[in-house]
């Protein structure tokens, strides 16, 4: 198992006062390497709040989240820091490109803060991946420029340059038309499968959810 979710409590609030609100409650969930998984359920059943636990940027009241085996709950932010930029992609709703960085520089700034320069294979990653979601003429151009699907296919090539295992990724076809929903869910299926990439995807999106091999419902605190 990639990922291993045991018993997760998380909630809102001070725990045992009357205003703590539980959110979700004694939540299991398992991830196989390469596996696509869906989160759906109504809004405020706590997609978001499981996502941040996945994505290491919030930590479970209870329980554990194994990753490879390994336990992540007891890291300390710094710990956390560097698991999430090792192994971990995020794509949002929104793309969060920046508006003055061409799609190539875009794509390319993630690396930057590692301070050893960008490789010669990073770059040929970079190439790689941009060709594949179909961009490549693009390259040079600012998001203003671009289309939301183009926006948005380069977000999703930028949260692969590390190379995560786990990709996750919340509404992401959320901010666009049927047709540009479509090609990105086919791409993300299609990077799923050629790259070996474990994708979590929350959504509200049914044509989305029906392309992953699961689907779960949030519901009262827990996955089914
Ligand atoms: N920081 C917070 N402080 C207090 N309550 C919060 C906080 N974040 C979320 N909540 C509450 O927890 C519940 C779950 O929120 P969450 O954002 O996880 O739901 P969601 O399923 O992602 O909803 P949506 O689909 O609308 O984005 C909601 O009732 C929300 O009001």
């Amino acid at each position: 198992m990639l990922l291993q979710l045991q018993n997760i409590t998380k909630g809102y609030g001070e725990p045992g006062s009357h205003s703590y609100r539980a959110v979700l409650n004694k939540l299991d969930l398992q991830v196989a390497s390469g596996e696509k998984i869906a989160i759906v359920g109504p809004s405020g059943s706590g997609k978001t709040t499981l996502l941040n636990l996945v994505g290491a940027l919030d930590q479970p009241e209870q329980g554990d989240i194994l990753f490879e085996g390994k336990d992540i709950t007891g890291y300390s932010t710094a710990e956390l820091a560097t698991f999430r930029n090792k192994h971990l992609g995020f794509v949002f709703q929104l793309h969060h490109l920046m508006p003055q960085l061409s799609l190539m520089e875009n794509v390319l700034l993630p690396l930057l803060p590692q301070g050893k320069g960008i490789s010669k294979e990073q770059k040929e990653w970079a190439e790689y991946l941009i060709r594949k979601v179909g961009i490549w003429e693009q390259r040079d151009q600012k998001p203003s420029q671009l289309s939301g699907g183009e926006c948005q296919r380069t977000a999703v090539v930028r949260a692969l340059m590390n190379k995560p295992k786990l990709l996750l990724a919340d509404e992401p076809t959320g901010a666009l038309d049927e047709e540009n929903a479509k090609e990105l869910t086919e791409l993300l299926v299609k990077l799923s499968n050629e790259e070996g990439v474990t994708l979590v995807a929350v959504t509200h999106a049914a044509a989305l959810a029906d392309r992953m091999d699961k689907k779960y419902l949030l519901k009262n605190g827990k996955l089914v």
